[in-house]
Formats: structure tokens, C-alpha cells, sequence
């Protein structure tokens, strides 16, 4: 029996006022309203930004932990002061995430503009980022299964609020395990907004310059700059066999061979040594469970993004009893840089897995309610 549960979207939409770029003021509101806090305010919340505080580095410069003046826990991202990439994601940071509020977007608290020094302030998570936490050698943790579930379907939950309950929709565009971050009970929280576009409604996709980080990188994107919100839908499926692995798909080298993680693990999928590809450090997991989430991770995946499913639609297949139907299946295309260390503006290897390219729209033969 087919699944008839699919289609578009039924969720009333949230009209995200700051979004609308319409309504009258809201490019000078911007920085308006989002609370600001002063640099001495941030300078003693970090002790003159001391190195002790210091939790990270990433593209936009360098993070620290601060405690406010209430005893409030924040993460504060400063930007390197020369950086105009960073200026531009600043701007965009504040005009996509500030007064958007969902258990699993990490919140923005406020700014800071100062001389040349430009800050975020965030929501502080305690089990820091989904990459360090969780994956490659040096991981600090090992989540059982329904941990790492409860992972994916949050890090899905806050992409269906962006891609289908704003107005307009919103795609992330760097979904990635670094900007996952974890609270204390380790339930996941999309950060980084700084790549992020505003969708409206009435276009099918946007052209843009590539940006974003190769091996979550979908191929249309990669090779023509075309972004949907099925760009996002395929890094998330690259992050859920990243969480069922607990492997980075960072490295280049599987199986013993030069390739990619997504390569490596449709490989297993093809010769049916799909269990292979769970952590081992994970124990009694349940299987059959498992061995769909890996599957849904391949229909987000497919080289057509066309086929892949919308965000809501794999929420319901991770989250509903149901039966995959694997023929509708369609292999994953990859991209991939030469040093495959970034993949921006970069187009040097995009390929498929097979040449299986039909555009169609998204099969709604998917899923199979099992038999009681
Ligand atoms: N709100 C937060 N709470 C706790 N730790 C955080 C928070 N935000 C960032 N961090 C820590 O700081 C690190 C760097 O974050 P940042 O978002 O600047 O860079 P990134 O995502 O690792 O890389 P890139 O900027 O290239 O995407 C994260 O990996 C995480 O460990």
C-alpha cells in the first residue's frame, strides 16, 4: 500500500516579519531589533577575551564563552576585523535567525558593533558541536541508537521549520556536522546561518555562487550553482550516515581506496554490507531501524534532486512505520575537489554513481505503510 500521506507541506506557514523585505523599514530594522550588547559588556563577560575562554575558530573568526552579567551562559563569535565575507555574514546571520525561534535553530541572544569589531552572541550549547562531540578519532562521546535518532530527526525538525513553516522559506545551505551543536541533553540545535538565502515562494531556485563545504556539498549545486531546498535535504543525508557511522565524512580515503564517504558507503549499500557501515562502538541497536535511517540517508542523496524527498516527507519516513520502497531508489551523485578540502567555486569532479538521470518530481511511491 502506498504511503498517501505525502505532499506539500500542510503546516500553516509563520510569516517571519523582519523576513519580509517589503514591509516598510525592514532593511534599517534590521540591526534594530536585535538586541545589542556593548563591547565592555562582552569584553567582561570573557575576562578581556581570554584565551581559557576560547571554544573554537571557524570561518567567521574566533568563539569564546562568556558569562553575562545575569549568570547567562553565551557563545560569542567575533569576527575577524579585515574579513568582508565575514561583514556580509554578519548582515545575513542577523537578517535570517534573529526573532526566529525553534527548539532546534540555535538562538541568537544579540550583536555587538564596535570600532571595526563586529560580535554574535548565542545561546551557549554544552556539548559543543556535532563534529568534535561525536565523530572521527578524537570524539569525545559515544551516544547510543536512540541518542543519535533523536540527533536526526531534531536536526530535521529545524530544517522543516526553515524550508516549510517560514515565509519566506529558508535554505541553510552549510548543513554540516560542525553546525550542528548539542545542548546538555544532547538534543541538536542548526547554527551558522551565515551562508543562509531567503527563498520566496514563487521562484524554483536560486543561482548562486557555490559556497559550502565539499562532501555535503549536492552535485547541481557543486557543478551549476542551482540551490533548492534540496540542496540542504542532501547534506542532511550525508549528516545522518555521518551519525549512524560515527565517521567524519571528511576524509578521502574508504574502503582502502581513494573516495568519498557517500561513495564508500553506496558501495556497501550495492553489495549488501550495509551494517558495516554502523559504529561499531555502538552496541544492540536496533536493525532493522537503523538500516532505514542509512536508506532515507540515500533518497536525500540521489544524484536527481528531483527525486529527493522534501524535508517533511523524510521526517515522516524516519519517524512512522514504514516500509522503503527501494526501487524507487536512485543512486547518489558526488562532488569533489581535487585536495577536497573545499568545495567552494570549485567544480572539478561531480559524478554519479550510474547515469540514472530522470527528472521527475518526487516520487510519492517511496514509502510503504507496513502490513499489520
Ligand atoms: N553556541 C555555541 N555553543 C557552544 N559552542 C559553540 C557555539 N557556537 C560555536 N561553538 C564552538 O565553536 C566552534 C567553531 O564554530 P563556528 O561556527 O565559528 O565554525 P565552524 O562551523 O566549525 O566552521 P565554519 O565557520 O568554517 O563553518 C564550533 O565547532 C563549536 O565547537
Amino acid at each position: 500500500m502506498t504511503c498517501g500521506c505525502f505532499g506539500a507541506s500542510g503546516t500553516s506557514r509563520k510569516k517571519a516579519d523582519h523576513l519580509n523585505r517589503d514591509a516598510p523599514g525592514a532593511e534599517g530594522n534590521l540591526l534594530a531589533t536585535t538586541k545589542r550588547f556593548s563591547y565592555n559588556e562582552l569584553k567582561s563577560a570573557t575576562d578581556n577575551f581570554h584565551q581559557r575562554y576560547k571554544i573554537g575558530r571557524g570561518g567567521f573568526g574566533t568563539v569564546y564563552k562568556g558569562t553575562l552579567k545575569n549568570g547567562k551562559a553565551v557563545a560569542i563569535k567575533t569576527l575577524a576585523a579585515q574579513s568582508k565575507q565575514g561583514v556580509r555574514e554578519f548582515l545575513t546571520e542577523i537578517e535570517i535567525i534573529s526573532n526566529v525561534r525553534h527548539p532546534n535553530l540555535v538562538q541568537l541572544i544579540g550583536c555587538c558593533v564596535h570600532g571595526p569589531n563586529r560580535m554574535l552572541v548565542y545561546e551557549f550549547l554544552e556539548n559543543s558541536s556535532l563534529d568534535r562531540a561525536l565523530l572521527g578519532r578524537s570524539r569525545t562521546i559515544n551516544l547510543q541508537w536512540s541518542k543519535r535518532s533523536d540527533i536526526c530527526m531534531g536536526i530535521a525538525r529545524g530544517l522543516a521549520y526553515l524550508h516549510e513553516e517560514l515565509v519566506p522559506r529558508i535554505v541553510h545551505r552549510d548543513i554540516k556536522a560542525s553546525n550542528i551543536l548539542l545542548d546538555k541533553d544532547f538534543r541538536p540545535k542548526i547554527g551558522d546561518f551565515g551562508l543562509a538565502k531567503l527563498f520566496p515562494d514563487d521562484i524554483t531556485h536560486i543561482s548562486t555562487k557555490i559556497a559550502g563545504t565539499t562532501g555535503y556539498l549536492a552535485p547541481e549545486y557543486a557543478l551549476g550553482g542551482q540551490l533548492t531546498l534540496k540542496a540542504d535535504v542532501y547534506s542532511f543525508g550525508v549528516l545522518v550516515l555521518e551519525v549512524v557511522s560515527g565517521r567524519s565524512s571528511g576524509s578521502l580515503n574508504w574502503g582502502g581506496l581513494q573516495k568519498l564517504f557517500l561513495e564508500w558507503a553506496w558501495q556497501l549499500y550495492e553489495e549488501g554490507r550495509m551494517l558495516e557501515l554502523v559504529d561499531p562502538e555502538m552496541e544492540g541497536f536496533p536493525q532493522e531501524e537503523v538500516l532505514k535511517y542509512i536508506k532515507v540517508a540515500f533518497f536525500c542523496t540521489q544524484s536527481n534532486a528531483n527525486r529527493r524527498p522534501m524535508i517533511s516527507q523524510v521526517i515522516e519516513m524516519l519517524s512512522r512505520d514504514i516500509r522503503l520502497n527501494e526501487k524507487e531508489l536512485t543512486p547518489p551523485g558526488f562532488f569533489q575537489t581535487s585536495t577536497g578540502l573545499s568545495g567552494t567555486q570549485s567544480k572539478e569532479k561531480v559524478s554519479e554513481a550510474s547515469t540514472s538521470h530522470q527528472m521527475t518530481s518526487v516520487p510519492s511511491t517511496i514509502t510503504q505503510v507496513i502490513p499489520r
